[in-house]
């Protein structure tokens, strides 16, 4: 897959294991976030990877920061984004069937590694379930991103 990687200074050390991790398994990741422990804003890196997502120049997202809140928050912003904040692989199961999320979020300072990459694989190898139920909802909230122009 080719993914989009981000994150602010509160998660540099985490995205550069799932960045080697997501390499060695055969994915085109492109690295748009912060690499070191200067403070940084996350809306800024949620930006770059929401418009990625958005612009359909990779297949979806991944999302770092403290505790993955904010830079979530910031992506949601941007219309056609569906950014989720996950803390276990239940979380990426489910809102990869049910919301067709297109952007993962974690947070370093709340979620383990090891955790987290299991989190990673599972939101990558879950297809949306094209439930009509699932897709009048996110036609729903297409609805509200339109209302809200
Ligand atoms: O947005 C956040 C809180 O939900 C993230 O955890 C940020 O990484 C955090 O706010 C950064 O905090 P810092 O005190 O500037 O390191």
């Amino acid at each position: 897959m080719k993914i989009a990687i981000g994150n602010d200074h509160g998660a540099y050390v985490y995205k550069n294991e799932i960045l080697d991790m997501l390499v060695k398994e055969g994915h085109e990741v492109i690295n748009v976030g912060c690499d070191g422990p200067e403070s940084v804003d996350y809306p800024d890196y949620a930006r770059k990877v929401a418009d990625l997502v958005v612009n359909q120049n990779v297949d979806c997202g991944i999302l770092l920061c403290g505790t993955g809140i904010g830079i979530s928050i910031a992506a949601n912003k941007v219309k056609g984004i569906r950014c989720a904040l996950c803390t276990d692989t239940t979380m990426a199961k489910l809102t990869r069937e049910h919301n067709d999320a297109n952007i993962l979020a974690l947070g370093q300072r709340t979620t383990g590694i090891e955790t987290a990459k299991d989190i990673v694989h599972t939101f990558l190898n879950t297809p949306f379930s094209n439930g009509e139920r699932h897709i009048k909802r996110i036609q729903k909230i297409k609805e509200i991103e339109e209302k809200n122009l």
